[in-house]
């Protein structure tokens, strides 16, 4: 998919665009996250540098999910710390931790059914308006103008994801393709430092799959760092930079993509899961 830089410049025209894969964004450090006595989570560290597509996968119940709950705020963790540039992220509300910039997508769609997308997109955008509810019922000249950017940024970013013909149309009636999308717009909208992805092309067919990951990879051209969970081994190679690997809630490894199809500790963790998730 192309876009042009008229419409990624018009999505988020604050941001500072630096696409080269740089400094530590996300530090993850020996985070731990019990369930009475399940450990979701044991001692897991990782980093996520700036500009890159970082994976995390791992087989069914590994913890990759619990890992995104705790780092988003869902979850509380037991012990350890995530800190985003530095600052602590632990213990912060989910909107704080969204506004510090980070942003997610659930692995089961969460969209407003009877808003229309561009309805949608707008609540993401409002997440960083910068006037009080008193300046917006006193319509303050501040808030008209971020009123009408709304619109024009949330139609560009329908656009950057490939839906702006959508926008009109209420969520519940879009095709799930293009609900995965809008949650993807939805979630750039809040103009994150860091966007993470549960399992985006869960249900997609391959053709459906390779749309999405070409997506990613214009988000990350765009200067976004990107953390995806995918539980499919070939998509996930193909799109990331480096990817992190959990069993069992510990880290097994953490390797580009042509080391870690490599490693005999991630192949035997793949064992006895469908063929089709480790190609
Ligand atoms: N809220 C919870 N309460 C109790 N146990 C939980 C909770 N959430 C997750 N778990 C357990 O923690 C472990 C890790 O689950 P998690 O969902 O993080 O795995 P996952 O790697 O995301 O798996 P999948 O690929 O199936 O989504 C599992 O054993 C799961 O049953």
């Amino acid at each position: 998919m192309e876009v042009t830089e008229a419409v990624a410049d018009a999505a988020a025209p604050e941001r500072e665009i630096d696409v080269a894969v740089g400094d530590d964004l996300v530090e993850v450090k020996n985070l731990t996250v019990k369930f009475g006595g399940l450990v979701a989570l044991d001692n897991v560290s990782f980093t996520i540098k700036r500009g890159e597509i970082l994976g995390l996968i791992g087989p069914n119940g590994a913890g990759k999910t619990t890992c995104f709950n705790a780092m988003t705020g869902v979850y509380k963790p037991t012990s350890g710390q995530v800190l985003l540039e530095g600052g602590l992220l632990n213990g912060m509300k989910q909107h704080k931790i969204t506004r510090a910039g980070l942003a997610r997508t659930f692995q089961n769609i969460r969209l407003f059914g009877e808003m229309t997308a561009l309805e949608n997109v707008a609540v993401g955008l409002d997440a960083r308006h910068k006037t009080s509810v008193v300046g917006a019922l006193l319509r303050l000249p501040r808030h008209k103008a971020e009123e009408r950017s709304a619109i024009e940024r949330g139609m560009a970013l329908l656009e950057f994801v490939g839906i702006a013909e959508h926008a009109g149309s209420l969520a519940r009636n879009l095709s799930y393709g293009s609900q995965r999308r809008l949650e993807i717009a939805r979630a750039l909208a809040t103009d994150p430092k860091l966007l993470c992805l549960d399992e985006p092309a869960a249900g997609f067919n391959p053709a459906e799959k390779e749309d999405l990951m070409a997506l990613i990879r214009t988000i990350r051209n765009d200067g976004y760092t990107v953390l995806l969970i995918e539980h499919d081994m070939k998509l996930v190679m193909g799109v990331t930079d480096r990817i992190v690997v959990l069993e069992f809630g510990k880290k097994i490894a953490d390797d580009v993509p042509s080391v870690i199809r490599e490693d005999p500790k991630v192949v035997s963790a793949y064992l006895g899961e469908p063929e089709d998730d480790f190609a």
